[in-house]
């Protein structure tokens, strides 16, 4: 057991040190505890030792961790282990010892009262694993979330398992790893941006800890991965008494966006990866990518300390850049050249995500199944419909963003009835297209097929579907085990007409669903064609957007109510209360919107342009929800001249 007493810190610290006791014998470094930010700090860690006799030397080091910078030895002290043994009373329920430190350096006053407080303890084998667990789990424990069974559970499983050591602490270490990470879906209750990230990687490490808990064997490289993830969630445990969670609130988006790829990784690796390891396929990347992943982790533990030790405003790559990082472009010029051929069109989303805080039960449900493991008969086209207006596409734009900064997006295309690209004829070789600027292997797979056949592009576009997509694909596939690959099609009904998409249709109804690797998402109104083909094929997923839900309500109550803000802002002359139009007329124009958010917008883009916001807001709650009533009053106003900005809110409905 290990405390410190007569501790005197020469400066007056913001927050606690960071310190941790290294212990050496007869210099050989032999264990340490786990850091703990306190002023007086008590680890009560067990700490197995061994040594040569009674007259080695064990050598006590209190270690100070800075935000930057290396490590410092603040206090030091040293003594044998015969004369350790005669202080504690030969180690059977011994009492406590006071270890004189010495004072090292600036931090620490030098005081006859330092020492390190030790307890020696005579212990099993069996005792060393179920400490060393009840430990590990203990910090769980603290924060609240784990029930005591579990606690017991992990224990007796190691206790079980004695000769599985690797296994037993990778079940632990994931426990606490998930254990913080539910504080950290918690926190991201009150950030939206964290919250898809922090469950998704909630959702997919448990689904990890029930892997592990059945194997008999994993990796060291794996553990090691894990334990560094567990150390920069250390944050976790101090929540309640972080100044201001905003302030770190950059850092950890980027780390919960790392950790939820990374959590992706290894659901993939120890599923899948274990066996064609043994079969010797993948282990050099596999490598190569853990390395990545811990180097990522250990910058970004910097970048959380720095951010909380230090008070100033912090700015990190954003996720973007992150994801990019690790992404695998295609580099080679030539291939570029060749790639160029495909002709493919830009059909991007230029519009903005789900207000944060709204469509949070969608959102984590198409995540959820986007991210389902990889397997041959798994289901891997969504299609999400929903009357016009509902509120589709800004859905796709928040998956597209969130699976943009996870570095898994492969293609998306966002289609738009005026914009010529949006033909059926573009979509494969557009697809195919931003495939290999984002995969290496795909871009050469890809390459070889325009070599044998230069005028793919002018093929039907089930030859392109099967050359350019499902061949590279399928060879891809064979080498790789990886995470999936996420496209986005939305608008499908805004994809060419009836006449010419039809084919299109059948493709994706008959043959994506054939498509290793990827992972479809499309969104679309329920039309007839569409409807049609979609609905007898099992293998796609069907996900209607009820509008009538009490979500959808709520989520668009929120909206509208932080529209007002822009509203009141805009009529600043009119000196509006604060809380204007107040709940009331706020829960009134929801009702009325019904669930579309096309109203609701419409509406409070309307409050915004019109010149008397009171005015305008009675003429709306009169109009009734109707779509053209709305339209109606808004030109009425637009008429009698007094809005000059409405016309092109209404061009957008
Ligand atoms: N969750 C949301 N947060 C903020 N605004 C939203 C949200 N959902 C929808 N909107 C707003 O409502 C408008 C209509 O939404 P959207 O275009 O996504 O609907 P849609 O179902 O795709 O419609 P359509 O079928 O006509 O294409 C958007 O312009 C957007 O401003």
């Amino acid at each position: 057991m290990f405390s410190v007493s007569g501790i005197q810190w020469r400066k007056k610290w913001p927050i606690a040190p960071n310190l941790e006791v290294a212990i050496n014998v007869d210099g050989i470094p032999m264990a340490q505890t786990h850091r703990k930010r306190d002023f007086v700090p008590m680890w009560n860690s067990l700490l197995p030792l061994s040594a040569e006799g009674p007259t080695s030397v064990i050598g006590l080091h209190l270690v100070r961790h800075h935000t930057v910078g290396k490590p410092n030895t603040c206090a030091k002290g040293e003594i044998e282990i015969h004369q350790l043994l005669e202080m504690c009373g030969q180690g059977l329920d011994s009492k406590d010892v006071p270890i004189p430190l010495n004072a090292v350096g600036k931090d620490l006053e030098a005081s006859p009262g330092l020492a390190l407080i030790v307890r020696l303890a005579r212990i099993g084998r069996d005792q060393v694993i179920e400490i060393a667990i009840a430990d590990a789990v203990e910090d769980s424990a603290v924060l609240g979330s784990v029930p005591t069974s579990d606690l017991r559970r992990v224990t007796g499983f190691a206790l079980q398992n004695s000769d599985s050591n690797l296994v037993s602490s990778l079940e632990g270490l994931l426990k606490i790893l998930t254990s913080r990470l539910d504080v950290v879906v918690k926190i991201g209750g009150v950030i939206a941006k964290i919250h898809p990230f922090a469950e998704l990687a909630y959702n997919v490490l448990t689904s990890v800890y029930d892997v592990v808990k059945k194997q008999q064997n994993t990796d060291q490289s794996i553990v090691q991965l894990v334990n560094t993830m567990v150390d920069v969630y250390s944050f976790t445990k101090d929540v309640n008494s972080l100044p201001d969670i905003e302030r770190i609130e950059g850092v950890v988006s980027v780390i919960v966006q790392e950790t939820a790829r990374c959590a992706l990784f290894i659901r993939e690796y120890t599923a899948h990866g274990f066996a064609a390891r043994l079969v010797g396929q993948i282990i050099s990347q596999d490598t190569q990518t853990i390395q990545d992943f811990m180097a990522a982790f250990d910058k970004h533990k910097q970048s959380l300390d720095w951010a909380l030790g230090v008070h100033i405003a912090f700015t990190i790559n954003n996720a973007r850049d992150i994801a990019q990082c690790s992404l695998e472009v295609a580099k080679d010029t030539q291939q570029l050249e060749i790639l160029k051929n495909l002709n493919p069109v830009k059909m991007n989303s230029n519009r903005d995500g789900c207000l944060p805080g709204t469509r949070r039960d969608i959102l984590s449900l198409i995540i959820t199944e986007l991210t389902k493991p990889v397997s041959a008969n798994s289901q891997n086209v969504f299609w999400l419909y929903g009357v016009a207006g509902a509120g589709k596409s800004t859905i796709a734009t928040s998956i597209c963003q969130t699976f943009n900064a996870l570095g898994l997006l492969g293609a998306s295309l966002f289609f738009t009835r005026s914009n010529e690209a949006s033909s059926p004829s573009f979509v494969i070789r557009t697809i195919a297209y931003s495939l290999a600027k984002s995969n290496t292997q795909m871009a050469s797979e890809i390459c070889l097929v325009m070599h044998r056949h230069p005028h793919i592009i002018d093929a039907s576009i089930e030859d392109q579907f099967q050359r350019l997509l499902l061949e590279p694909l399928m060879n891809h596939a064979r080498d790789h085990i990886r995470g999936p690959t996420i496209i986005i099609l939305d608008a499908l009904d805004e994809c060419g007409d009836l006449e010419s998409r039809r084919r299109l249709i059948s493709l994706i109804s008959n043959r994506f669903t054939t498509l290793p690797l990827l992972r479809i998402l499309i969104t679309s109104r329920p039309d007839l064609d569409i409807a049609a083909a979609f609905r007898k094929q099992s293998s796609i997923v069907k996900m209607p957007l009820d509008i009538a839900t009490p979500s959808s309500l709520e989520d668009i109550r929120l909206y509208i109510d932080a529209e007002m803000m822009d509203v009141r802002q805009m009529h600043f002359s009119w000196d509006l209360d604060p809380t204007w139009p107040g709940e009331e007329k706020i829960n009134a124009l929801g009702t009325l919107a019904a669930g579309l958010f096309i109203w609701a917008s419409t509406a409070t883009k309307y409050l915004r342009n019109a010149h008397d916001p009171n005015d305008a807001l009675d003429h709306l709650l009169k109009k009734g929800s109707d779509l053209d009533a709305l339209y109606a009053v808004a030109l009425q106003v637009q008429n009698s001249g007094k809005t000059g900005h409405l016309q092109s809110g209404l061009k957008l409905v």
